[in-house]
């Protein structure tokens, strides 16, 4: 489904087999040798690096391959995924250099020492004289990654450093991973309050449902800076700009179709949530054991708080079943669970979010030629309706106003303003959500973010940008009573 490049390190024994040989085998496994290096040429062999490109996933049969002529040793395999991961991928860089043993005294002690004691006065100052006013925890115990489930905090590393890379790269946002090796939800919640007077908001990620629900509500009560769980409020947000836009090439109204959404997890919860406040009509959420229903009764909180919406139908039965006559399916499960006999009895013009990382519910090669719009989280096909659209600026816009949380009114003024940045000559089927690389996207999701905050009272300062020049009235901050 994707394409790969490995750089392999041979070490070929002389007179048992040539490089021709080698070159041979790789062409006929599909991949195209694009350099070769001699890393050494000795009298009974020699060791070469060769990098390889495959139009597919999968280097592993051409490894095989390589490993079963005759004279061939395979030294070591590396992709070039695994090379961008070496060392970590981010770093922590001071603001300046010390030089002498003045700078030392300002940075360090004894000079600190009145730092610390205007902070202890007036703990407000730590935003201006301390990291936290630009930084972000990035925190997970490990128990949801992606779709690869429960796999432990050491191994969800490189998703959390991922998320810190984007958030800088894209929002100039500090953010540091934090990986915990616990998944008793007192000691996370306890643990994430004794560390958060250094940072600046919260970002939860990959915690499995149904904790993750009863962590984040307690974190946004017991805190002061925005808590939010990423793969709840991200997705929901960037789904609802994906669906706006979705229904303006399909020229359906949100009030008039039926969503199925299948994955009634951390994801799944929060898009319900929000594609009832976004007004759609009809709703069927689908976990493991089939469609939850309206009447019925249900352990989980949330599932219980569904089955009492009126949008919510009342029509049992297995995906396969329910999906029948469905304008929109959003799948926030695992790989492979919506098969192209279910999307072929979706009603007309079917529009269909994948949405399960790194593999989705239904192949795109499958899915395409069936479906009017469709979208995976994947980057490596249009229309990547993935939360790192959200992310970077609802927390670049909540630092900057220093929201105490991250609110409705943001959510939904995020999805707009990402939905609005596709323009309607843009707007196609294979164009309905922007790309991450679009510059508008953060400045637009910041600037909606920062307003719906100003306007619902929970900023508590305003960014140089948004002060309104001396004697007008009636704009946003007079609104609020900030002006
Ligand atoms: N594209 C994006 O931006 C995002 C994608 N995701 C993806 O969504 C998936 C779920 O993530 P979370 O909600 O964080 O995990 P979660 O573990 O909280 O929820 C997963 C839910 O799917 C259900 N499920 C498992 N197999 C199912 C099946 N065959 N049919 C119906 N439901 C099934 C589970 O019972 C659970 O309720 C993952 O693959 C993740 O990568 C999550 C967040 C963002
Ligand atoms: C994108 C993301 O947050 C996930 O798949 O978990
Ligand atoms: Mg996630």
């Amino acid at each position: 489904m994707g394409f790969e490049s490995v750089m392999i390190r041979l070490e070929l024994t002389n007179g048992k087999v040539s490089f021709g040989d080698v070159a041979q085998a790789v062409g006929g496994c599909g991949g195209d040798i694009v350099a070769t290096d001699v890393i050494r040429s000795g009298a009974s062999s020699s060791v070469r690096d060769i990098a390889v490109q495959l139009g597919r996933d999968g280097y592993e049969e051409m490894v095989e391959t390589l490993r079963a002529l005759e004279g061939v040793e395979v030294v070591n395999v590396s992709d070039r995924t695994f090379l961008a991961h070496l060392g970590g991928k981010i770093s922590i860089r001071p603001t300046m250099q010390i030089r002498n043993r003045d700078d030392l005294s300002r940075v360090y002690t004894p000079g600190v020492a009145r730092v610390c004691a205007a902070i202890a006065n007036d703990p407000k100052k730590a935003y201006n004289l301390t990291l936290k006013r630009n930084t972000v925890a990035v925190i997970t115990d490990g128990t949801a990654v992606l779709g690869l489930g429960d796999i432990g905090p050491a191994a969800a590393a490189p998703v959390m450093e991922g998320k810190a890379m984007l958030f800088k790269q894209l929002a100039d946002v500090d953010a540091f991973p934090i990986c915990l090796d616990t998944k008793d939800t007192e000691e996370i919640i306890r643990t994430i309050k004794a560390i958060s007077p250094i940072f600046g908001g919260i970002n939860l990620e990959d915690i499995s449902s149904p904790r993750c629900f009863e962590i984040e509500r307690r974190l946004q009560e017991e805190l002061s800076i925005p808590v939010f769980h990423d793969d709840q409020h991200g997705t929901a947000v960037v789904v609802v700009a994906g669906l706006i836009n979705a229904l303006k090439v399909t020229g359906k109204r949100m009030e008039d179709i039926r969503v199925v959404v299948n994955g009634i997890g951390a994801a799944g919860v929060s898009i319900c949530r929000m594609l009832l406040a976004a007004g759609v009509g009809r709703l069927t959420p689908v976990d493991r054991d089939g469609a939850i229903v309206r009447g019925g009764a249900y352990d989980y909180p949330m599932w219980q708080w569904l089955a009492e919406q009126p949008q919510v139908g009342n029509r049992a039965g297995a995906l396969s079943e329910v999906i029948e006559g469905a304008d929109v399916f959003i799948g926030v499960s695992r790989a492979g669970v919506l098969s192209p006999d279910d999307v072929r009895r979706m009603a007309a013009d079917p529009i269909v979010f994948a949405m399960a990382n790194p593999e989705p519910e239904i192949a795109p090669e499958a899915a395409i030629p069936l479906v009017r719009v469709f979208a995976t989280g994947r980057s490596d096909y249009p229309n990547q309706i993935n939360n790192v659209l959200v992310f970077p600026g609802i927390f670049r816009g909540a630092l900057d106003c220093r929201a105490g949380e991250i609110n409705e009114a943001m959510k939904l003024a995020a999805a707009e303003a990402i939905a609005n940045v596709v323009t309607a000559p843009e707007l196609n089927e294979q164009y309905i959500i922007p790309s991450i690389f679009n510059e508008q996207v953060v400045t637009r999701v910041r600037e909606a973010v920062v307003r719906a905050a100003i306007a619902t009272g929970v900023a508590k300062r305003i960014p140089p940008d948004f002060r309104e020049p001396a004697g007008e009235k009636g704009g946003v901050l007079h609104a609020a009573g900030l002006a």
